[in-house]
């Protein structure tokens, strides 16, 4: 257990609060608690982005060399506890420690990189004619995560953070805190200077409506429901801070005619099943043309009987508990609702799977026949389901995939690239994949309508902690 459960990493040291709050941490693979943390209230909070608001002026006066020697040092750290962080993600979130090595580690290294390859090339100052556009830190950065890629939320948001030059107090979830301790560590071995990282835990409704409603705090970025992310808004729009967010999503997969059906479809819903389908852009409406729904369900279905469910800790599980008991309730709930709409069970169901008598597992379920106005295809379930929708033709698929309040990723599938191509740019969504490409880190991350604002990863993301100030007569007129 991290040896400073319980504290708070604020102005470069490691601070133990009296007194206060505590919440319980639960293993999702038994629902029993197995450590405690504390609780920041608004002391806690605004001493965390006390040490944030010292420490900006110097940060943001740092050099490119510098922050690109942090962010090499935290490259190094993350490779040296490897181990730790995997062990942890897979106590707190219950993915299995296979995955957690395969799957979630590497993010945390891949955005660090990326990052600084990006600010090597970084134009931060532009002449335009007479006058200087020049890019500077916005301040004092809350960045709040959510429990279902630890690694991943955090890293695509300190990086670019420290980066920019902004100094920031990062609140993990409070459903997975554990790695969030060893990543402060990291930081903190890499020599960060006092102040520019602070951590603090906490709730949602406390600690998080403290940080997003501090006069103090400059930029909120957010990732998790839509719901925190109205809720962050509205706590940030008093003193009108910039808050960017990254929320649901219920993504299209259309699988147009020519596609590899076997390849289209089990590719599909194993993307979809990944990390128990606790995943934003997770491919959960599977479009298919109408004669081709036998076909598409026979295929989801088998990958679904071959998608390994098992404990955390064995090696050849694919996929682990969801990660609460609210998450494993919501799942069971719609689940429900699908098959009370008249959804076709063609894999999985309601209930744990067999051999699982407690902990948060989940059956990975396949429903075919969906229609797309029943709630388990309107809703994130944010659970191993696919849903198989029928199309009749490219526009219908068109229609049917921008039919949602959410556009954060569209997946489209072909034989024909011009064809993938042109249904592509109808997609009302921030992130298209063709034929399911390797990942992107360079890509712009974010989403339309209600899956958020703004954009992670690369320099997209390193442009959402800037500032642009233009200074007119940088040059005298000609
Ligand atoms: N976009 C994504 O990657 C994610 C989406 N979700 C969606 O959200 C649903 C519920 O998951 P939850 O664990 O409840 O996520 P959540 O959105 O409540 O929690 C995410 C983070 O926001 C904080 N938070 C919650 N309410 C807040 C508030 N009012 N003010 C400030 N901070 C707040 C939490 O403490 C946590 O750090 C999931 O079923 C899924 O649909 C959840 C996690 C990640
Ligand atoms: O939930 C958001 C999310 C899910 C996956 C990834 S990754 O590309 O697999 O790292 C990123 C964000």
């Amino acid at each position: 257990m991290h040896q400073h459960l319980g504290e708070f990493y604020i102005d470069g040291r490691w601070v133990a609060p009296s007194g206060g709050r505590e919440l319980d941490v639960f293993d999702p693979a038994t629902g029993e608690p197995f450590a405690r943390i504390a609780v920041a209230g608004v002391e806690a909070v605004d001493g965390a982005v006390m040490a944030a608001r010292r420490a900006f002026e110097d940060w943001a006066a740092s050099s490119v060399a510098q922050r690109i020697a942090l962010l090499s040092r935290v490259e190094q750290g993350f490779q040296a506890r490897q181990d730790d962080l995997c062990r942890a993600m897979s106590q707190e979130m219950g993915v299995p420690i296979s995955a957690a090595r395969s799957i979630h580690f590497g993010s945390g290294p891949a955005h660090l990189k990326e990052t600084m390859r990006v600010l090597e090339r970084f134009a931060f100052d532009e002449l335009r004619g007479t006058t200087l556009v020049t890019r500077e830190p916005i301040g004092v950065c809350a960045l709040i995560t959510p429990w279902n890629f630890p690694i991943n939320q955090v890293v695509c948001k300190i990086a670019p953070a420290l980066a920019a030059g902004c100094t920031m107090v990062l609140k993990p979830s409070e459903v997975s805190p554990l790695s969030a301790l060893i990543i402060a560590d990291i930081l903190d071995e890499a020599g960060v200077p006092e102040g520019v990282f602070n951590l603090v835990n906490g709730d949602g409704a406390g600690t998080g409506q403290a940080l997003a409603s501090h006069p103090e705090v400059d930029m909120v970025s957010f990732t998790g429901s839509t719901r925190a992310g109205i809720a962050i808004a509205k706590a940030a729009a008093d003193t009108v801070k910039r808050v960017a967010q990254e929320l649901g999503g219920k993504s299209p997969n259309i699988l147009l005619a020519d596609a590899d059906f076997p390849r289209a479809v089990t590719l599909g819903a194993n993307r979809c099943f990944n990390n128990s389908g606790q995943s934003c852009v997770a491919p959960t409406r599977m479009l298919v043309p109408r004669a081709r729904m036998q076909e598409a369900a026979h295929l989801a279905a088998e990958a679904a009987r071959t998608a390994r469910v098992g404990q955390p800790s064995d090696p050849q599980a694919a996929l682990g508990p969801v990660a609460t008991r609210a998450q494993f309730e919501k799942v069971q709930r719609l689940i429900g609702e699908g098959i009370a709409a008249g959804a076709r069970v063609v894999a999985g169901g309601p209930g744990r799977p067999e051999g699982f008598e407690r902990g948060w597992f989940v059956r990975p379920t396949v429903f075919a026949d969906v229609d797309p106005s029943m709630s388990i295809a309107r809703e994130e379930i944010f659970g191993p389901v696919l849903c198989l929708i029928a199309y009749e033709d490219e526009e219908d698929a068109i229609r049917i995939a921008n039919d949602t309040c959410y556009g954060l990723a569209a997946y489209v599938q072909s034989a024909d690239p011009a064809r993938a191509r042109r249904v592509a740019r109808r997609l009302r969504a921030g992130n298209v994949q063709l034929n399911y490409p390797p990942v992107d880190r360079g890509a712009p991350f974010g989403g339309y309508k209600q899956s958020g604002n703004g954009r992670e990863w690369g320099e997209f993301g390193l442009h959402e902690y800037l500032e642009i100030k233009g200074i007119q007569g940088w040059e005298p007129p000609a």
